[in-house]
């Protein structure tokens, strides 16, 4: 872009909310040559940022520039659109894995947890930030039993017989590297379990059982044998079967090396409600407390 040209360039500020600028667009603008031939004339540009979510949850930023010439329709210049993907999240996420990569030396997260707190949905984006492998404990045992559902070798086989295949699948994981693992939501009852996971770095990820219900009862009890078969409203049942397991288990879950509470979370962020935390502010969370136990 000519030097004469860019001077006299405006931007109308009452359209761009500076604040909403966490970091500088990487894309650039583009002019068509009648620009240049028009170099002498006042150009005004103007510009409109639109902070987006997809369904992903991920944030775009829609950014379009608009020229116009003396009171002339803005078509009959140029006008050039571009989005641009400024994924806040995903440079956070970058920035603290690089930091915490060289003291991990390869050992394996284990996501602790209760049903529905998140360790499959986190761990995949933790396991993609650190390039770890993901490894779901419940689906290995599915693999292992040759039954497609943890709910069906519940049924079949009860759930003794699972928890001695947890444990199975947990001893095959602790020789391995480089894996993050979701582990199932009662693994932590075992003692035996925990020597195993004690090679790598636990990580609660500790959830109010508001939110847990809440989640539950959207997606349904069919996958979860043990929250499953009761009539009556699903949130009420929900609740009220894993304030029971919680009870029981809430000691076992502090034995983690580290913990990720979504009330600290929210805390921070200022947030009122811990169903507006992301899974991407979870991980970047569990980046942060894995950093201050290496
Ligand atoms: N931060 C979040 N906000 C809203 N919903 C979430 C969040 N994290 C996970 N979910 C949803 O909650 C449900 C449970 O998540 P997920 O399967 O990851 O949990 P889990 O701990 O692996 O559960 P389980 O131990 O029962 O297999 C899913 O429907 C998921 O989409
Ligand atoms: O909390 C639990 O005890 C369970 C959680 C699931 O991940 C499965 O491992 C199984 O449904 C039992």
């Amino acid at each position: 872009m000519e030097a004469n040209f860019a001077q006299r360039m405006q931007i109308s500020t009452a359209w761009i909310d500076a604040d909403k600028f966490p970091r500088k667009p990487t894309s650039f603008l583009r002019f068509s040559g009648r620009f240049k031939e028009h170099k002498r004339h006042q150009v005004f540009v103007s510009a409109q940022f639109r902070p987006e979510r997809d369904e992903n949850r991920h944030r775009w930023a829609s950014f379009q520039v608009s020229c116009s010439y003396k009171n002339s329709q803005v078509s009959t210049l140029e006008s050039e659109s571009l989005q641009d993907l400024f994924d806040e999240e995903a440079l956070i996420l970058k920035n603290k894995s690089q930091e915490i990569e060289p003291y991990l030396k390869g050992r394996c997260i284990y996501l602790v947890g209760m049903m529905g707190s998140g360790k499959t949905t986190v761990g995949k984006i933790l396991s993609r930030t650190i390039h770890y492998s993901f490894c779901d404990c419940d689906k290995l045992v599915e693999q292992d039993v040759g039954v497609p559902s943890v709910a069906e070798i519940f049924e079949i086989y009860g759930e003794d017989f699972f928890r001695d295949k947890e444990t199975e699948a947990l001893e095959k994981l602790s020789i391995e590297h480089r894996f993050v693992v979701s582990t199932g939501g009662g693994a932590v009852i075992r003692d035996e379990n925990w020597m195993y996971m004690s090679k790598g770095i636990s990580v609660w990820l500790d959830v109010p059982l508001e939110e847990l219900a809440q989640r539950i009862a959207a997606v349904g009890t069919k996958s979860r044998p043990l929250l499953d078969n009761e009539s009556g409203d699903a949130y009420t049942n929900a609740f009220r079967r894993l304030s029971t397991l919680f009870k029981k288990r809430h000691k076992a879950y502090e034995n983690a090396k580290a913990r990720v509470s979504l009330e600290n979370i929210a805390a921070k962020l200022g947030y009122k409600d811990v169903s507006n935390i992301t899974p991407a502010m979870i991980a970047i969370e569990a980046l942060e407390q894995i950093g201050n136990i290496l």
